[in-house]
């Protein structure tokens, strides 16, 4: 997808809401299990309930690498059902790979030619040339972990070199690289007091939120702070919206959730 289009979805549903698709066989409603296939199942009753709120959709593709043969089917049939439903939804794969270039080259092979997502995330640790691969699929986005919102982030994302945080010295080499506009960031929601010193260094490109809702990230925060000409922003939920309930009206609470983001937002989408 183009970013223009992407920017247009966001204009037009005066929302920045990602919804995350991280299914757990142990937190579904129960009646789903007696399905053929419950994790696809599940999907396609949060999209079809959650899509007019939001403009992505991000499997975490751990989720589905955990169930097996079964989990992958149920990923191929969630992507190509977005992809041919609503194929307005910007699709992340968070799959945070990255490793030596030829072995980049097939995983972006897998996410982008195989399975047709927008986008992978990608972890940054090895160096441009296990990111350059990523960059080189026409319309598809890697997005690399900037600031990541756990608590070890700290362990080397903080460390300081000549008054420069390692975050920061990641985020402006990855810059330098060939097709640097495909990148896009990954910056948690519980660090959205950095968001302005990245926006300094990173005016221009889209950012991947996540942590609102269950990890405790501020909304406001992350829209006072991050927001960019070009709205710039991908804000993600998962937990907070998908388990909303456990019951048959798990859809219709998640919708409910959904709703309730994409009204504080809209605000912000002038
Ligand atoms: O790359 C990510 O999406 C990601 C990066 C990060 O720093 N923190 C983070 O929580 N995530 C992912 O975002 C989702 C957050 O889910 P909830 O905390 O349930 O909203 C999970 O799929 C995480 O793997």
């Amino acid at each position: 997808m183009q970013l223009q289009e992407l920017i247009e979805q966001i204009q037009k549903k005066k929302s920045m809401l990602c919804v995350g698709l991280d299914v757990d066989l142990e937190k579904i409603p129960k009646h789903l299990l007696e399905l053929d296939d419950p994790i696809f199942e599940f999907n396609k009753a949060i999209i079809d309930s959650t899509q007019e709120y939001c403009i992505a959709y991000k499997p975490n593709i751990a989720f589905y690498e955990a169930y097996g043969l079964k989990g992958w089917q149920a990923l191929q049939k969630t992507i190509n059902y977005i992809n041919e439903h609503y194929p307005e939804q910007f699709t992340i794969a968070d799959a945070k790979r990255g490793d030596i270039g030829n072995t980049s080259k097939m995983y972006a092979k897998a996410f982008f030619e195989d399975l047709n997502f927008d986008s992978v995330t990608v972890a940054p640790y090895m160096g441009k040339d296990s990111i350059e691969p990523f960059l080189q699929f026409r319309d598809k986005h890697a997005i690399m972990l900037g600031l990541t919102s756990n608590e070890g982030a700290k362990d080397f994302q903080f460390l300081e070199n000549k008054g420069t945080l390692l975050f920061e010295s990641v985020l402006k080499t990855s810059q330098t690289w060939v097709n640097s506009k495909q990148l896009m960031y990954v910056v948690g929601a519980t660090k959205s007091s950095y968001l302005k010193k990245i926006r300094q260094i990173l005016p221009d490109s889209f950012l991947l939120i996540p942590g609102v809702g269950a990890q405790g990230g501020s909304l406001r925060e992350v829209c006072e702070y991050g927001l960019n000409s070009t709205y710039g922003l991908i804000i993600n939920s998962t937990r907070g919206i998908i388990y909303a309930s456990r019951e048959k009206d798990f859809a219709i609470k998640a919708a409910f959730k959904a709703k309730a983001l994409q009204e504080q937002m809209q605000p912000y989408i002038t």
